[in-house]
């Protein structure tokens, strides 16, 4: 087993990586029960594939389960209404532990009703996906999209406990796997670039679903994960915007295709650090044959590189107007999270508008 800790004083927490979790649930969530009994949130497609697993799993412990519609679209308000009332039905209470089990949508989700409910009570993250596993599981960003944009409302409230067991990737489907994936290139690249040597190596046996190698790279990116986010739990001091490598632009690219299928989070966020890199380069920061690299690397695992790739038109105007909801703008200017080359990212703050629009204009 590979053990890892989020180190944030009384808020500190471990995350336990170890095929076979899942099936050994009660040893770790048994002293999280109430009569007996769990909450858990799931998705209808995790909770069909990993439902029964977890139940058994669960051994003497009852779940009592709330199961969501899958997909982005449930991080809503309107979601959230319905999870919330779920919750204060079956007489939540401050000290319970509600259990997210799914990706970063229930997560994200789940985490969030945690956070309001009673004025907040704890959850632990059981996270079903890839992306989850290595990224959105661990940090305690919790968000819902509305309509001026993506993870607009939310708060900060960090799991008690973060479960991953890399075999439950077994029954999700390649396309998702090949999102998250997406996310531990971004690890690599903000400030290890020996793990992109391994995974340019590794990716493809990988994403085959090749066990120890997942389990290598899950403990990698949530190591780097844990790490960041301990030396900057609210995103304040410069450090944890790292982690948002390919995001501006990738959740631009998001709102363009209105959160759907049409492009995954992680596919977003692939081609959103192409562009980062690209940008980069167009501004003598960063050697043209690392983006290069980095975009033959992503492209050979079949996620989008180019706004060609997702359908999207090179219009830079519209593109940065869906920038302007970003978080991280401070007195109207935005942060950019640029790169010196692979495995040396960092936080800009000189980034003219009009610059990032004309750049737009020409990808295609
Ligand atoms: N909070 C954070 O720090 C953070 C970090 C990264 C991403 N995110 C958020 O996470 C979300 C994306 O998460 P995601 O990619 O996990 O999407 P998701 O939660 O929609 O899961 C992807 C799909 O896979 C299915 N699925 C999940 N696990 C499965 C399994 N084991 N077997 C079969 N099907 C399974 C789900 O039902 C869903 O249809 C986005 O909203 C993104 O903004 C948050
Ligand atoms: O944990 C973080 O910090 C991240 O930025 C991780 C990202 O992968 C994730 O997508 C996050 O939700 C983006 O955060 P946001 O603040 O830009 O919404
Ligand atoms: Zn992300």
């Amino acid at each position: 087993m590979t053990i890892l800790n989020v180190a944030l004083g009384q808020r500190s927490y471990d995350i336990l990586v170890e095929e076979g979790l899942l099936d050994r649930a009660a040893d770790h969530l048994a002293g999280f029960a109430r009569d007996g009994r769990l909450i858990v949130v799931s998705d209808e497609t995790v909770w069909a594939a990993q439902g029964e697993r977890l139940s058994r799993g669960l051994g003497p412990v009852q779940a009592a389960p709330i199961i969501l519609p899958p997909g982005e679209a449930s991080k809503s308000w309107a979601t959230l209404a319905h999870l919330v009332d779920r919750l204060l039905a079956l007489g939540v209470e401050r000290r319970d532990h509600i259990v997210a089990f799914g990706g970063g949508v229930i997560g994200d989700l789940a985490g969030f009703a945690a956070a309001i409910v009673n004025r907040g009570c704890g959850f632990v993250q059981i996270p079903t996906s890839l992306l989850a596993q290595v990224d959105s599981s661990v940090g305690g960003k919790t968000a819902i999209n509305v309509p001026a944009g993506k993870n607009l409302v939310g708060a900060f409230h960090q799991p008690s406990l973060v479960l991953i067991d890399p075999t439950v990737l077994a029954t999700l489907d390649a396309r998702q796997l090949r999102a998250g994936y997406a996310e531990i290139v971004k690890y690599a690249l903000i400030e290890d670039a020996p793990l992109f040597a391994w995974l340019e190596e590794n990716g493809p046996a990988l994403l085959g679903g090749e066990p120890g190698l997942l389990h290598h790279a899950i403990a990698a990116a949530v190591a780097g994960k844990a790490r960041i986010v301990a030396e900057d739990e609210r995103e304040t001091l410069g450090r944890r915007a790292l982690l948002n490598l390919g995001h501006t632009f990738g959740h631009a690219l998001e709102a363009e295709t209105g959160y759907s299928d049409r492009l995954l989070h992680g596919e977003a966020v692939a081609a959103g650090i192409v562009c980062a890199f690209q940008f980069s380069v167009e501004r003598r920061l960063c050697p043209s044959a690392d983006a290069e690299r980095v975009q033959a690397h992503l492209a050979a695992t079949g996620l989008p590189t180019r706004l060609g790739d997702i359908g999207i038109a090179a219009d830079g105007r519209r593109l940065v107007a869906h920038m302007m909801h970003d978080k991280k703008r401070e007195g109207g200017r935005l942060p950019f999270i640029l790169t010196r080359g692979i495995g040396q990212a960092f936080v800009d703050m000189s980034v003219e508008l009009e610059e990032v629009e004309h750049f737009l204009d020409r990808r295609a």
